[in-house]
């Protein structure tokens, strides 16, 4: 089906023509020299005006928009790293564990590597090395930093975040933040299958979002 007849289409060309001569919507210094028109199969279609910007022609019309997006049910092939900090392990070990169990819920095939390091400090340097060994799609990176008596979570908490960003931008692979920070242990148990939900478990689905992403439409 035609996207336009021909007399519409000249219908339009005149009220353009006569707008910019009449000086209403279109700007002085630029004159229409073309009026292109497409149409799809499906009806829809475009018009576009080319104007003369100051001897230079320039194309001003309706852009097509094409959005990306990672998705959470294309996992085949995809493979993942896991780092977790041993420090409060108690909470460290159920975050892993709700990573791993989404893996699994998300069906990620390929085996998972989990690194194991002292604390939250020392994951970014880890993850980094993760990424760059080229081996995984993303890298998920667990800890829990728990404010103490002293400045030192501030330290840990601030360096472990900084730490994981960089991991990611350096490495060029998705490096996800799954480092808890909290007041009190409370929060934390609350954040690690408690009723604040699991943040491992997010985390390993932002890494498979990230992982898909990247993949199917960043190579
Ligand atoms: N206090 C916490 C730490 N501290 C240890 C550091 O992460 C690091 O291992 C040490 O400073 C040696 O470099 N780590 C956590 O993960 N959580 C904490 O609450
Ligand atoms: C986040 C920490 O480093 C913290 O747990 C250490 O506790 P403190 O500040 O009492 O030494």
């Amino acid at each position: 089906m035609a996207f336009l007849s021909a007399s519409t289409k000249a219908l339009i060309s005149n009220s353009v023509l006569f707008h910019h001569q009449n000086r209403s919507f279109l700007p002085p210094h630029q004159k229409p020299t073309q009026l292109s028109f497409s149409s799809s199969s499906t009806g829809f279609g475009t018009i576009s005006i080319a104007f003369e910007r100051k001897g230079r022609p320039s194309l001003v019309g309706t852009a097509a928009v094409r959005h990306l997006e990672g998705s959470v049910t294309r996992t085949e092939g995809l493979r993942f790293a896991v780092v977790v900090a041993r420090f409060n392990e108690i909470i460290t070990r159920p975050l892993l564990e709700g990573a791993v169990a989404t893996f699994k819920k998300y069906s990620v095939k390929e085996d998972i590597d989990v690194v194991w390091v002292p604390g939250s400090f020392e994951i970014g340097i880890v993850a980094e090395r993760l990424g760059k060994s080229g081996k995984y799609n993303a890298v998920v990176c667990i800890g829990a930093v728990v404010r103490g008596d002293t400045t030192h979570y501030d330290a840990v908490a601030n360096s472990a975040a900084s730490g994981v960003l960089s991991a990611g931008l350096k490495s060029g692979v998705p490096c996800v933040f799954g480092v808890l920070t909290c007041e009190d242990m409370e929060q934390a148990i609350n954040r690690a299958g408690g009723k604040s939900g699991n943040k491992g478990a997010e985390a390993a689905l932002t890494a498979i979002e990230m992982a898909s992403l990247f993949e199917h439409h960043l190579k």
